[in-house]
């Protein structure tokens, strides 16, 4: 834990942040009704046996957790103040906090508790072993129709909860869609929810206020009516279902193009291709999911969720047993190969626990960003990359691209450490190249073409990445960030 100097000032401003300070009367009156189900409490992270990373989000780092002296294993959202405070995310972080301690439904992850220390915010959340819906179809190409139906009829019954709590979840998308140990799915990330105005869920006024702006996800699954700043509604959501059912059985969004001024105008335009692998059923539903009026979207009409589910792809689900049924045996194995990766090996425990105890004492070179360091101090990514580092280098962010050369791409994990290095490795022939650093933004940069094409530009070349996960910007944010002013 950092105490002292540094350590108090990033406290107090955060607290000063985060205070859900009473405005008036209303909100004093409203405050006193929000009591955390899931409390706050004064462990600190030396109290858990940290594992694998689970995955890493614009402003977090999941990792999975196990108590000491217990058997209950967590998934830990770990935050870091000073990183949320300078990317503006404090209300989304509020949000979610806030807005998940009132959910309780098999289909949206569980928060257990939250605690924190002087550099971070940790949120112990339900444990997804099965990871993101996202990887699920990038290994397989794309799903089968069976499997389609099974995970689309999932989401639904999930949304058709948070609708009628009158909550707008606003980022629906493969990687915000986590598949439990036993293939069932559950939505995560609530950093965008929106509560409509007549939500049964307690919010503060004051976090409304803050948070006027409609729709906030990915631009590939961005519905068109945010073009008119039109308040959120459950068409936003469905209309993401509609994308993220189409990237199921198609393996990529339905709006893809180079440019994200591009994608949006495909998406006002409603310009899709449905392969004709489609059933007609499923060509039928996607068509009514993304109709251009968000009210006439299929589960947005009079009929609600009843005519969504008496929709004919959805022809053989057993609505009231849908998590008792059996789960597809190849989101199983996919599963059971996600678990052969050493994701809680003694070894790979002791090593990131020294990696905190280094980012809260000693002078790593992450310590000079400190908005990076205690996130970068967990370094259990893939244990396969390690072998690219030095020893006690420590991985701040990587991710499987695609690299553009002439008319041919092929597929790197680029890496990029705290000394700072970047590295981009050959996927197939594990063989790495190594991308010269600069401190100097004119001698290296990263340019974002769209949320999933950037360019990294060196003295001497440039080159060219596809990031599906549309971590452009992410990238880009990283690498300034290393680059000394
Ligand atoms: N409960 C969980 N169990 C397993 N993995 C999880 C869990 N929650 C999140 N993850 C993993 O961590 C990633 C990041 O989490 P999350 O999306 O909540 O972070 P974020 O910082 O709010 O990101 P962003 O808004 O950029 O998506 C997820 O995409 C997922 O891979």
């Amino acid at each position: 834990m950092v105490v002292g100097g540094e350590g108090d000032e990033i406290e107090r401003n955060f607290q000063a942040k985060v205070r859900l300070e009473p405005r008036n009367r209303e909100e004093a009156a409203q405050r006193i009704s929000i009591a955390f189900r899931a409390p706050q409490e004064n462990f600190t992270i030396r109290d858990f046996e940290l594992g694998k990373v689970l995955g890493v989000g614009s402003h977090s780092k999941v990792v999975r957790a196990k108590k000491k002296g217990s058997e209950h294993v967590y998934a830990l959202k770990i935050m870091d103040k000073d990183f949320i405070i300078k990317e503006n995310k404090v209300t989304c972080v509020k949000l979610e906090r806030i807005v998940l301690d009132q959910l309780d439904h098999p289909g949206i992850v569980g928060l257990y508790f939250t605690f924190q220390d002087a550099r971070c915010l940790y949120m112990a959340l339900e444990s997804c072993e099965g990871g993101e819906l996202f990887d699920l179809i990038s290994k397989r190409g794309r799903l089968s129709e069976i499997e389609a139906r099974f995970y689309t009829a999932e989401v639904v019954e999930a949304l058709e909860y948070l609708h009628g709590l009158g909550l707008i979840h606003c980022d629906i998308r493969p990687e915000n869609l986590l598949l439990t140990a036993d293939g069932h799915i559950k939505i995560a990330d609530f950093g965008c929810v929106r509560p409509d105005k007549d939500s049964r869920i307690t919010v503060p006024l004051n976090l409304l206020s803050e948070n006027t702006q409609a729709f906030t996800g990915r631009t590939a699954y961005a519905p068109p009516e945010i073009q008119n700043s039109s308040p959120a509604s459950p068409g936003n959501d469905l209309w993401a279902l509609g994308c993220t059912l189409y990237h199921m059985l198609a393996g990529a969004s339905p709006f893809k193009d180079a440019f994200e001024l591009l994608v949006f105008q495909r998406i006002i335009s409603r310009g899709i291709n449905i392969p004709e692998y489609f059933s007609d059923e499923a060509s039928d539903l996607i068509d009514k999911l993304l109709d251009i009026d968000p009210s006439r979207r299929l589960g947005a009409g009079p009929d609600g969720y009843l005519a969504l589910k008496l929709h004919p792809f959805f022809k053989g689900i057993d609505w009231h047993n849908l998590r008792q049924g059996s789960v597809r045996k190849l989101a199983m194995e996919f599963i059971a190969n996600k678990n052969n990766e050493p994701y809680n090996s003694t070894q790979n425990g002791s090593h990131q626990q020294s990696s905190f105890d280094r980012s809260s004492g000693s002078t790593s070179s992450s310590e000079t960003h400190p908005h990076l360091s205690s996130l970068s101090s967990i370094d259990s990514f893939d244990s396969k990359w390690r072998d690219f580092l030095e020893p006690g280098e420590s991985i701040l962010m990587t991710s499987k691209l695609k690299k553009f050369r002439k008319l041919k791409s092929k597929k790197v994990q680029l890496i990029l450490t705290d000394k700072p290095r970047l590295i981009s490795v050959n996927a197939n022939k594990l063989m790495e190249k190594k991308i010269v650093w600069s401190d100097n933004p004119n001698s290296i940069n990263v340019q974002v073409v769209n949320s999933s094409h950037f360019k990294i530009t060196t003295p001497t070349k440039v080159m060219s990445f596809e990031d599906a996960k549309q971590r452009a910007w992410q990238w880009k944010k990283t690498v300034e960030g290393l680059q000394k002013p």
